[in-house]
């Protein structure tokens, strides 16, 4: 099965048995490349000066995306290996399937705008809700003329005319920090570059917006991030680069939470000192959650007791950390508050409330907020979890699981998202 055939486009109702630990897990587990991290040095190699390299690239279905995104508008990109070439070409018209993937449908439209021709943008069902208006407007105000239904959703056309005037835009960005980043990463293309100016309530996962302007920088290119709020980038060249990723340091959160569950120690490789990636957040909640954790050269080791606590957390910032996290506060010895993430709602899916349903579905006591989850010691039981064609509700699942006998999860095979191979790595590490 290719990385963007079914499951996605017509899942089957396949349940898996999640393992339960039975003993302490002592593992240590090579993650694939960040998603995050590889669907942006795609983006930029396209718009760049000539081939760049992206070494250790992301296998998974939202970077073939965005890969195959890209080759439709023209830039030539060998995938064959571990690292990928990506050749910038003249932009072109085509049509664009962005599966379930935030950053194809964000990112690529600001691209499609400097296309010569007419850019169609289609998706797997639930994409046509997730939210794209900031973006479409934002495109409209810099000169572009986009279709679409009227309901600023996917589908769309973006109808290219070989180059965007640019210039100053205001929007809206409060429910993702994908609608900066997209503008960011093809402004300097643009005739007068672009300036992005947020107004709103606050812009969520911030660090992504950080990650987009380090990868810009990479490239040589000059980012103005100096005020809040406000992001400029003067009209210039995009130097090609050789750039390796990280490994994916959110998709680290079921592994490194294991810790936790089994009472065991889970070292990932690689782990870097410094990133941009919201899942070093982990770190952190992992501590305040009962664990031992230490960085070094080597790699993170958080090592458990066998004992979770509840935690307080406010994860706007970080949100695609939150399925996780509340699997583990399910689990927890006292009372759980998660805030700031009314944003996940326009997620791969309702995030609060399908965690607030699955997680209750398995005897957990949860209370769903407008902005959060309140999560409150209960016994747990066995039982389906479903997971909404969501990568981060098998993560979650697969917390419980490694606790509690007996989740079967509904399609795992959703995993694939951002990290095909997921519930074969996950079984590897229960012995026997
Ligand atoms: O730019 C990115 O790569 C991402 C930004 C964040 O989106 P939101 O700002 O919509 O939360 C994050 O949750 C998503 O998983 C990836
Ligand atoms: C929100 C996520 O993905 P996307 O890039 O599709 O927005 C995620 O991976 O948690």
């Amino acid at each position: 099965m290719s990385a963007h055939e079914s499951p996605h486009a017509s899942p089957q109702a396949s349940l898996w048995p999640a393992p339960t630990a039975r003993q302490p897990v002592a593992a240590t587990v090579a993650l694939p490349g960040s998603k995050s991290l590889t669907n942006r040095a795609l983006v930029v190699a396209a718009l760049s000066d000539g081939p760049s390299v992206v070494r250790r690239a992301l296998r998974s279905r939202d970077t073939e995306l965005m890969a195959a995104a890209l080759t439709t508008l023209g830039a030539a990109v060998d995938t064959s290996g571990d690292d990928w070439t990506v050749t910038p070409g003249r932009l072109g018209p085509g049509a664009v399937d962005c599966g379930l993937a935030g950053t194809v449908m964000r990112f690529v439209p600001p691209v499609a705008a400097l296309a010569h021709g007419t850019v169609a943008f289609d998706g797997d069902p639930h994409a046509r809700t997730r939210p794209m208006s900031a973006v479409l407007d934002a495109l409209r105000g810099l000169g572009v003329e986009v279709d679409g239904d009227g309901r600023g959703t996917l589908p769309f056309e973006v109808r290219g005319r070989g180059a965007v005037a640019g210039g100053r835009v205001t929007i809206d960005a409060s429910a993702s920090s994908q609608f900066v980043s997209a503008l960011l990463l093809a402004g300097a293309a643009y005739d007068a570059g672009v300036e992005v100016v947020h107004t709103g309530p606050p812009v969520p996962s911030l660090p992504h917006i950080d990650m987009t302007v380090a990868c810009l920088r990479e490239h040589g290119v000059e980012v103005d991030d100096s005020v809040p709020d406000r992001w400029r980038v003067a009209p210039q060249p995009v130097r090609a680069t050789d750039v390796t990723i990280e490994p994916d340091l959110s998709n680290a959160a079921p592994f490194v939470m294991l810790a936790l569950t089994s009472g065991g120690r889970v070292s990932v490789p690689g782990w870097p000192a410094r990133t941009t990636q919201a899942g070093d957040a982990l770190r952190d909640l992992l501590d305040r959650m009962g664990g031992e954790v230490s960085l070094d050269a080597d790699g993170l080791t958080v090592t458990g007791t066998g004992e979770v606590h509840g935690i307080d957390a406010d994860l706007h910032d970080v949100g695609e950390l939150t399925p996780a996290v509340a699997a583990l506060c399910a689990v927890a010895d006292s009372p759980s508050r998660l805030r700031g993430v009314a944003h996940i709602r326009g997620h791969e899916t309702d995030r609060l409330t399908a965690l607030a349903v699955e997680l209750r579905g398995l005897g957990a006591s949860v209370t769903e907020h407008d902005d959060g989850l309140s999560i409150a010691p209960a016994p747990m039981h066995g039982g389906e979890f479903k997971t909404y064609a969501d990568h981060r509700m098998a993560h979650a699942a697969v917390v419980v699981g490694s606790r509690v006998e007996g989740v079967l999860v509904e399609n795992v095979e959703t995993t694939s998202k951002t990290f095909p191979g997921f519930a074969d790595a996950w079984s590897g590490l229960f012995p026997g």
